[in-house]
């Protein structure tokens, strides 16, 4: 069967640049996909490359979508290659929603993509992060997430402290570090994250990403090492690399990008025969690929109780990229 294609780029401004240790991303690119089939039914996808995670660039994506003809088959999407990760995504899922026919709550699913208990939320880094918990701890977040190593580290591990200080009891808080800390520094804040979780009403939940993918052996070690669970992320952001560090051991937490991952089919697949602790993580993607993850995926592979990380939307100056009317947001590119 072939299926008509169209694409539509999109460019997300931030209200701050979000400072990791990659540096500063002031942006965010996109691409907005829709199959029509010959019933005249509609598949939104959507394409959310992060090039410093290892899939396909945007303009990479960009060039795969032009290079596309407009009518395509199951077969073409089948055979996108396993470097273009967010167009497996992106394809797979909108080959999917195809199929999807709205059920009779379909608004009501539409409007709650996520409540904020079920949310981590993610602070602005460095010492701002100790005015950034209040609002959205009063507007029912409990799991907070902050990015470090993107200052030095004495004062980081001094915020770090205050912050545990002021987070009020069942508050939890996730550490990113992006992979930008060396052993000795990933092992002192490991060390403050279990003696700050022993001396104060908040819990430390992880420390995401201490070290670079390529120290796996250490990543293992550090987890075996601490109290503080490790969570990979850069690691397995590809179901290649998921697979990889599960055959090599891994059975600590998985901090899945759906959207980075590849195909959908393939990942819930993966999800539902291999008893993993996955935490769901937003790769900054509109309300398409959100909605797609929400109601597709999660659903499909073994509940997790961890907060979803889909707490990013404050990020962004405008919202009409998170609508949950795709035809009017398909209509604003
Ligand atoms: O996981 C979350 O809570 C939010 C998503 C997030 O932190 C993120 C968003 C974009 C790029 C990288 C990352 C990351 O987890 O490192
Ligand atoms: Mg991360």
């Amino acid at each position: 069967m072939d299926y008509h294609f169209e694409f539509r780029p999109y460019r997300r401004l931030f209200k701050q640049p979000l400072r990791t240790r990659y540096g500063f991303w002031n942006v965010r690119e996109g691409l907005i996909l829709r199959l029509t089939d010959a019933e005249g039914r509609i598949g939104w996808g959507e394409v959310a490359p992060i090039a410093d995670f290892g899939t396909e660039s945007f303009a990479q994506a960009l060039s795969f979508c032009q290079f596309l003809a407009t009518e395509i088959s199951e077969g073409t999407i089948a055979q996108i290659p396993a470097t273009f990760p967010a167009c497996q995504f992106g394809f797979g899922a909108a080959l999917e929603n195809l199929s999807v026919v709205p059920s009779g709550n379909a608004q009501t699913a539409l409007n709650s993509l996520w409540t904020v208990h079920e949310q981590s939320y993610l602070l602005p880094t460095g010492r701002d992060a100790l005015r950034g918990w209040q609002d959205p701890w009063q507007q029912g977040f409990r799991t907070f997430k902050w990015k470090i190593g993107v200052v030095d580290s004495a004062e980081e591990l001094r915020h770090f402290e205050t912050l545990m200080q002021c987070l009020p009891e069942k508050a939890c808080l996730r550490l990113d570090a992006n992979g930008g800390l060396n052993w000795d520094t990933a092992s002192r804040w490991l060390a403050t994250c279990d003696r700050l979780t022993s001396s104060y009403a908040a819990k430390v939940e992880f420390l995401e990403q201490p070290l670079p993918i390529e120290q796996f052996d250490q990543l293992l070690n550090l987890h075996q090492q601490f109290r503080t669970p490790i969570a990979l992320d850069e690691s397995v952001s590809t179901l290649t690399q998921i697979q990889s560090c599960y055959q090599k051991g891994w059975r600590g937490i998985f901090v899945i990008k759906a959207a980075l991952a590849g195909s959908p089919e393939k990942l819930r697949s993966f999800c539902q025969t291999h008893a993993i602790e996955v935490v769901w993580s937003s790769a900054l993607e509109t309300s398409v690929a959100q909605h797609f993850i929400r109601h597709r995926l999660i659903p499909a592979v073994p509940a997790s109780d961890r907060a979803v990380g889909f707490g990013v939307d404050h990020w962004f100056l405008d919202t009409t990229l998170n609508q949950l009317d795709f035809e009017q947001l398909w209509q604003s590119l």
